[in-house]
């Protein structure tokens, strides 16, 4: 039922220069204020998820087909095919760019891409007939082991086109959660990985059934579905997903209770009153890099997507030494996977919580106000659009002034900055020590020098406006927050 598109077709070489190996990691001071996370070992982090990109797939101790099952995914020597439905040549070339950055983020070699000028995506084989010929062809001109589709297909989509292309298809969204797979280090983030692949996979047990059945490898007999079956049969199917929902289950007990620690620390952060910011933005923007300039942290920063996949919080403080935190999460995405953003909900909800939002826009970018719209997108998801935002253009080091005015035109109160050089960086600084919410009841202390610990907790938590030392004690003139008030009034004095 395919029918051949008349419409123009393209094919489009994609840069092979995309990603240059500059990542400086100039940042990885390692001065470290505040962890409320273990494992950031900085430098040795990097190493290790290099380390780890090869060996992928060769564990063995994995015996749940489904765990077996993503891990094959490693892609070696891919071809990747996009449909072009609206809007310019400009934007599918920036759109099958990008899917060359996250199949080469998944460790794969990208051999070549083509596009494909249709109304819609063709109902059974994504792309239209004719070009699933020439494609068959490039496949085995090239020795193309995977063909990765620039959206999310539907499991019959994906079936017809394994069929006709002999070799593996894989969508955008699992690309995207294998980079995900790969990059998880914390308990959580893992469970949160997890929980992503086995609910899209869930939905795709069918288009997914030949890989599974070579998984189950090992049970030879009563469900194998018999010599010469392609797919697995009804009964191979539905032990599966019987075994995949036990399987979500588990994951979402599990981080049911990591997420109450998570709002402990949270509410303890509350109960101090210290102010939050939140730093979000496009994937590999520099929102790691900007949280290790502003608070001196050992982020790891890497020019890969998805680098940061679990959110790190660091402490600092204004100038005029106040509190507040600044967390640094997951990078955002076109059409990031509703399974992703569903299992990261309770690690979104960071952002959500924030007194402020740090929106960090990569000014180098072709399309830098595409990606805010994306971003804005997954904001909306979370229920972060009431979080005052400020939008900042970051890497002004690398891009000419000049191709800023489109986005300083849409967004007229950003800030340039570049979180590398640091130019910009103190404009900003003081915008936001500004910003964030300030302590508002005005009081007139005396304090005895053995309270020592109310002067420092006034320093940290309020804003002091005179500090005199007396005979009598500690005068102060302070601004504090209601808690902090509440155990001041013993050393109220009358303004004199
Ligand atoms: N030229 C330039 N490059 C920068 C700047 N800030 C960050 N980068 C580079 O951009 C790449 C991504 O930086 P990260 O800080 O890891 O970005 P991120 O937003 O945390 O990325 P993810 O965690 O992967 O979403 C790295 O190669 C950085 O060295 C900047 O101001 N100028
Ligand atoms: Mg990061």
């Amino acid at each position: 039922m395919t029918t051949q598109s008349n419409a123009y077709e393209e094919t489009s070489d994609v840069e092979t220069d995309l990603i240059q190996g500059d990542d400086s990691g100039a940042s990885l001071t390692g001065h470290d204020d505040y962890h409320e996370r273990e494992g950031n070992t900085e430098g040795l982090e990097l190493e290790e998820r290099q380390a780890l990109r090869r060996i992928v797939g060769m564990s063995t101790e994995l015996t749940d087909i489904s765990e077996v099952e993503y891990r094959k995914l490693l892609l070696e020597r891919v071809l990747l095919v996009g449909v072009w439905t609206e809007g310019s040549a400009q934007d599918a070339e920036n759109s099958l760019a990008e899917l060359k950055l996250l199949a080469e983020t998944a460790g794969s070699e990208v051999l070549d891409g083509v596009i494909q000028r249709r109304k819609k995506p063709d109902a059974a084989t994504f792309i239209g007939s004719g070009k699933v010929a020439d494609l068959r062809e490039l496949v085995a001109a090239l020795g193309v082991d995977t063909v990765i589709a620039d959206g999310e297909l539907a499991p019959s989509q994906l079936r017809n086109l394994e069929d006709k292309l002999k070799v593996k298809v894989v969508d955008r969204t699992a690309l995207i959660l294998d980079i995900f797979a790969q990059h998880a280090k914390s308990k959580e983030g893992k469970a949160q990985v997890e929980l992503a692949q086995l609910q899209y996979m869930k939905q795709r047990l069918r288009g997914w059934g030949g890989n599974l059945s070579r998984q189950a490898g090992g049970r030879v007999g009563a469900d194998g579905g018999g010599i010469g079956g392609r797919g697995p049969g009804e009964t191979k199917i539905e032990t599966d997903r019987r075994r995949i929902n036990t399987k979500i289950a588990k994951l979402n007990r599990m981080l049911k209770e990591l997420k109450t620690t998570r709002s402990t620390m949270r509410q303890e952060r509350r109960r101090n009153l210290v102010p939050s910011v939140a730093i979000a933005g496009y994937t590999n923007a520099g929102k790691s890099s900007l949280l290790n300039s502003i608070t001196g942290a050992g982020v790891l920063v890497e020019n890969a997507l998805f680098a940061t996949l679990d959110p790190t919080t660091r402490r600092t403080t204004t100038a005029d030494g106040r509190v507040f935190t600044l967390t640094d999460t997951v990078g955002f995405v076109r059409h990031l996977p509703h399974d992703i953003v569903e299992a990261f909900r309770s690690t979104l909800e960071e952002v959500a919580d924030a007194d402020l939002l740090l929106h960090v826009v990569d000014g180098s970018h072709p399309d830098p106000l595409s990606q805010i719209h994306a971003v804005r997108e997954v904001l909306g998801q979370i229920n972060a659009l009431d979080v005052p935002e400020i939008i900042v253009i970051n890497k002004a080091d690398a891009v000419d002034a000049m191709d800023l005015a489109p986005i300083l035109a849409r967004e007229p109160r950003a800030f340039v900055v570049s979180a590398r050089t640091g130019e910009g960086m103190d404009k900003l600084r003081e915008y936001l020590e500004g910003a964030l919410p300030q302590p508002h009841i005005a009081l007139e202390l005396l304090l005895p020098y053995g309270r020592g610990d109310l002067v420092s907790r006034i320093h940290s938590e309020g804003s002091v406006e005179h500090l005199e030392h007396t005979a009598d004690g500690t005068r102060v003139t302070a601004r504090v927050h209601p808690a902090l008030a509440g155990d001041l009034t013993p050393y109220e004095v009358t303004p004199a």
